[in-house]
């Protein structure tokens, strides 16, 4: 089929490229003009294991080209996806600006050339904005308006993308369900076909959910550290259940990323307006806020103060196998550890460049090692593979003191205990 993707970021391009490996003839447009010059020269403006090789591939096949208009370099696609950010405006609740300035191009594309087609909302947006779009496209007969969110999780995106865990299609016509069936014929997962509503909804309410089983893990870790147990035996102990699951049961120092702080803001406003509570989803929130000062108050107190005292972190996107920094929990524990007085060294395999702007005061260093020297503390904050399979032995020599803060618990404990390291992990110790 004819797609066109409006947005390149990282599932406007995910979805590009994997619907480009599945046969279709895909069109990448972007405002970002050095982001569309870059595509068309093959390399990936973002850093996604696999992403850059398979976009070489398709775009040497010929399925995945890149362009700036819609109008001129679009007219061809019978299905054209919005991947445009919905990012946090400052009252909390979604910015549609990206997503309606897309609805007006595509107003234009039609009624310059009014062909069947299928709009389909991939950006991650309020219920009731499927239907806003349909409105603004109503007076288009051939035009269905489609909502199909996207799940994908960053640092396995294309993983995510070629093998999703379901694939949710709200929209309220035969013609528009059967349009995403062909487009989707080659993958290979449950589907849950609703309304444009309801597809809305499932989106936020995943992503609360799973924010909900974190902040929940990372509360009990405070009294987990309190009582002296271990909240990876725990949480292991309770993922065995198969009404629980092991998954998202990761104590650490919160979530971060363009996904989770944003959407579950944006829930609450929504419930707001409609004069409803969503106490446990504030509580969410608030754990997360507060994770990282409770986690650098125990290292000001095991290390009996922070003023002077050389700190290590290891990693800082907001997870590994990604150069994404929005939202990273390496931001706060950067600001209360220098704010405390400590003196800071830092390393990450992709990211350092992007925080180093924001704080230039810390020394960044161009691997583990290096920033490990003469450090009187480490403290994990990305569990990046390179800062987690380390050489025990040479990080103990090259440290002043053999001090281990695993803010992401996944260091192994047995080991680094054996070679005489000093061992605090979030909720274990
Ligand atoms: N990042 C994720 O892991 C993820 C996963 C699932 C859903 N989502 C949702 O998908 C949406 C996109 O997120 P992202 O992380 O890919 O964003 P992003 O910021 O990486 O990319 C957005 C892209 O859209 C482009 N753009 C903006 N306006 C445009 C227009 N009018 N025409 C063409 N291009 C335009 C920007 O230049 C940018 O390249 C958001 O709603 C997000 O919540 C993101
Ligand atoms: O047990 C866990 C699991 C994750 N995290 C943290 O949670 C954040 C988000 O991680 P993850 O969900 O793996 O990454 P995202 O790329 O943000 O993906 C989430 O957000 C996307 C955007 O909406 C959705 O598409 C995905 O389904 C959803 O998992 C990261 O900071 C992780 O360190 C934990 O602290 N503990």
């Amino acid at each position: 089929m004819n797609v066109a993707v409006i947005g390149t970021g990282y599932v406007g391009l995910t979805t590009a490229v994997s619907l480009a490996l599945h046969g279709h003839r895909v069109i990448g447009i972007d405002v970002d003009e050095e982001k569309v010059k870059q595509l068309r020269k093959k390399k990936s403006p973002i850093y996604e294991p696999g992403l850059e090789e398979a976009l070489e591939t398709v775009v040497e096949q010929g399925t995945l080209s890149f362009g700036s208009s819609l109008a001129d370099e679009a007219a061809e696609a019978e299905i054209l996806f919005i991947c445009v950010g919905t990012p946090e405006s400052e009252d909390g609740t979604a910015d549609l600006r990206y997503l309606f300035a897309a609805v007006e191009e595509l107003r234009l594309l039609q009624q310059h050339d009014p062909r069947k087609r299928a709009v389909v909302v991939k950006s991650t947006v309020p219920v009731g904005t499927g239907d806003r779009v349909a409105d603004l496209l109503r007076e288009f007969a051939s035009v269905h308006v489609v909502s199909n969110p996207e799940f994908l999780r960053e640092g396995r995106a294309l993983r995510d993308a070629l093998n999703p865990s379901r694939i949710v299609i709200g929209a309220d016509h035969a013609e528009a369900f059967a349009l995403m069936d062909q487009l989707y014929e080659r993958l290979s997962a449950e589907w849950v076909r609703t309304t444009r509503a309801n597809a809305e909804m499932i989106k936020y309410a995943s992503n609360a959910f799973l924010a909900t089983r974190i902040s929940f893990m990372n509360e009990l870790s405070r009294l987990s550290a309190a009582l002296g147990t271990d909240i990876e035996v725990i949480a292991r102990g309770m993922g065995l259940d198969s009404r629980i699951g092991p998954e998202f049961l990761r104590a650490g120092l919160g979530y971060g990323g363009s996904c989770f702080p944003k959407d579950t803001i944006a829930l609450l406003q929504v419930a707001k307006e409609q004069g409803v509570s969503l106490g446990i989803l504030e509580q969410v929130r608030e754990v997360n806020r507060t994770q990282p000062s409770w986690y650098v108050q125990l290292m000001r107190e095991r290390l009996q103060g922070l003023v002077g005292k050389r700190i290590a972190v290891l990693g800082l996107s907001f997870k590994p196998d990604t150069d994404d920094i929005r939202e990273a929990r390496s931001l706060p524990v950067l600001a209360e550890l220098l704010e405390a007085g400590a003196l800071v060294s830092a390393y990450d395999p992709v990211s350092a460049e992007a925080v180093a702007r924001l704080y230039p005061q810390v020394r960044y260093a161009q691997d583990v090692y290096e920033t490990l020297t003469d450090a009187d503390a480490a403290l994990l904050v990305t569990e990046w593979k390179d800062c987690v399979e380390l050489q025990w032995d040479r990080v103990k020599e090259v440290m002043a003191s053999p001090v281990l803060f695993d803010g992401r618990n996944a260091w192994p404990t047995q080991i680094v205990k054996r070679h005489g390291f000093t061992y605090c992990g979030v909720g274990k110790s």
